[in-house]
């Protein structure tokens, strides 16, 4: 099992959209439908799901993600952490499709009335330690213990080195996108991405690439579909 860093990923995300072409919503929709089949291949309750949504790519595998359970008949709501009007592109792209399927975001969520949580808060984009509010609202998830099903990293985890930004959400599952990051495998933040499940969703790598770890065969508790 290849293991990869943050950074080695964004890398190989840059060559899959920039070199090869590959538009970056394709990439978003194709994480976004792994992550559904994870959830319909799982026992999960889904009376009520709540997304958390950030402003970066990986909030916006969230948002597509609300609209593909919103048009299954599930009862979604999606709520934003931190103020919409300065979201990357690939966010604005997407709440302008939710707003055709009549999908409306959430103001404020009861985190006790939800089910199960996806959060889509923080990827591989996390480069320092989280706001303070989003740490509050980390610690007061984490207490009440829900089901969370995290977003290619549980928000909070450095995605190299496996430590806690502050705080981190911790996942029952985490569905993580073409390769398995490092920081998932260490010790925290291994056992704060509970299950790890990698996807591939259609990333291209360069064949002259260089890994910074030699690739680990048999790694066990990481399943690749
Ligand atoms: N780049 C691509 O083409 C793809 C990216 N994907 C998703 O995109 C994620 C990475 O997206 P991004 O690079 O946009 O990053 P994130 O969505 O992880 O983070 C968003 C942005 O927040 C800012 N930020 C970082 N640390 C912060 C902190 N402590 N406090 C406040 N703001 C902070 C940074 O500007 C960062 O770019 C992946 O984890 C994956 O889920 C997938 O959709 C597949 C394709
Ligand atoms: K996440």
């Amino acid at each position: 099992m290849q293991l990869v860093t943050a950074t080695e990923m964004q890398n190989i995300d840059n060559y899959t959209v920039e070199t090869i072409g590959m538009p970056q919503d394709v990439l978003i929709e194709r994480a976004a439908m792994s992550v559904i089949d994870v959830i319909g291949a799982g026992h999960f309750n889904l009376d009520h799901i709540l997304v958390l949504a950030g402003l970066g790519n990986n909030g916006a595998d969230g948002v597509a993600i609300s609209r593909l359970l919103y048009a299954q008949g599930f009862n979604v709501s999606l709520q934003f952490v931190g103020n919409v009007t300065r979201a990357k592109d690939s966010v604005k792209r997407q709440l302008d499709i939710i707003e055709k399927y009549g999908l409306v975001r959430a103001e404020k969520s009861d985190f006790n009335e939800a089910t199960l949580i996806i959060d889509a808060i923080f990827g591989t984009g996390l480069n320092n330690l989280l706001p303070e509010g989003l740490q509050k609202m980390i610690k007061a998830a984490n207490h009440i213990e829900k089901t969370v099903i995290a977003v290619d990293t549980p928000t909070g985890i450095d995605a190299t080195t496996g430590e806690v930004r502050g705080a981190a959400l911790k996942a029952h599952t985490t569905v993580t996108f073409g390769y398995n990051k490092v920081g998932l495998t260490q010790r925290v933040g291994g056992y704060l991405s509970g299950n790890v499940i990698v996807k591939d969703i259609g990333l291209l790598t360069p064949q002259d690439f260089t890994f910074s770890l030699p690739d680990k065969e048999n790694t066990p508790s990481v399943a690749t579909s």
